[in-house]
């Protein structure tokens, strides 16, 4: 298998990988090329920030990975299946059983206690969870003692630690994380992110996270960088001050590529 073969064997193997990808929203004078021949691959059993500046595609690439919106062109795959030309039905049981999400919200349900969100994904999925598998989440993301708890009752780390067991319980090919720390204080933020990052080392979790902070995105494995909507950069082992300085380059207008329309 060799990298540039994305499209054919490489796509066998990677735990998401797009190939091409190309995203236009609205026509005409309107039209914004959101991203713009994006070929990547994410690893399994990897943890990926995506970062670049704002307006870059970042979420755009994300909804788009994870199959919350379709592609303008191009090709993107979940393991082996492709996600292209999927219709709606297909997409949503796609993602039921093989995607997790996180995002800066929480997105948990008010009137559910702690340990009902975490399941709820797999309720409606019809599956049951794990009993070792569930004991073993909720005792490593440390809220054993907070199970019945609502979200009102829980403070916003809690509360994205309920999100991250909710993701990870179903045990999905791969988590999505949106700014995952984006509402959390320092060291809240912190936890959460040492959290996803011992689910990757020690349960082989793929996660592919979208984050503006250049200290998230330390926790990673590797960064990839985005400017106008193309893939520009990438860093592995990253350090906080490494990502800072691949970020202030991409700022800088004459480093910023141009982008094509879409014929
Ligand atoms: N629904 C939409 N309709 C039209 N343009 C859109 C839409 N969604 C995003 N865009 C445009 O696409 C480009 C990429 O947006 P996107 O939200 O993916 O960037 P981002 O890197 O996630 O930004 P931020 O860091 O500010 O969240 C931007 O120019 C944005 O204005």
């Amino acid at each position: 298998m060799s990298d540039d073969g994305i499209g054919t064997v490489g796509a066998a193997t990677a735990a998401v990988s797009a190939v091409d990808v190309w995203k236009v929203y609205g026509s005409g004078e309107a039209q914004v090329t959101a991203l713009a021949g994006i070929t990547t691959r994410f690893e399994k059993g990897r943890f990926t920030a995506i970062m670049g500046p704002s307006g870059s595609g970042k979420s755009t690439l994300m909804h788009c990975l994870a199959g919350l919106d379709t592609v303008s062109r191009g090709m993107i795959h979940i393991g082996e299946t492709p996600l292209t030309g999927m219709n709606d039905t297909q997409l949503t049981k796609l993602r039921r059983s093989k995607i997790g999400f996180i995002f800066q919200q929480f997105n948990l349900l008010p009137t559910l206690t702690a340990e009902e969100n975490m399941l709820l994904p797999l309720s409606i999925a019809g599956r049951k969870a794990d009993p070792a598998w569930f004991e073993t989440i909720v005792t490593t993301v440390g809220l054993k003692d907070r199970l019945h708890h609502r979200p009102t009752q829980l403070s916003g780390g809690q509360q994205q630690r309920v999100a991250c067991a909710r993701a990870l319980l179903a045990r999905p090919d791969v988590i999505f994380a949106d700014e995952p720390t984006g509402n959390l204080d320092s060291r809240a933020g912190a936890d959460v992110l040492a959290f996803l990052r011992n689910s990757v080392h020690d349960h082989g979790q793929t996660i592919i996270m979208v984050t503006h902070d250049p200290v998230a995105a330390s926790y990673a494995d590797h960064v990839v960088f985005l400017a106008d909507g193309r893939m520009v950069d990438e860093l592995s082992a990253p350090t906080a001050d490494a990502v800072l300085d691949k970020l202030k380059h991409l700022d800088l207008p004459e480093n910023q590529p141009d982008t094509e329309p879409v014929r």
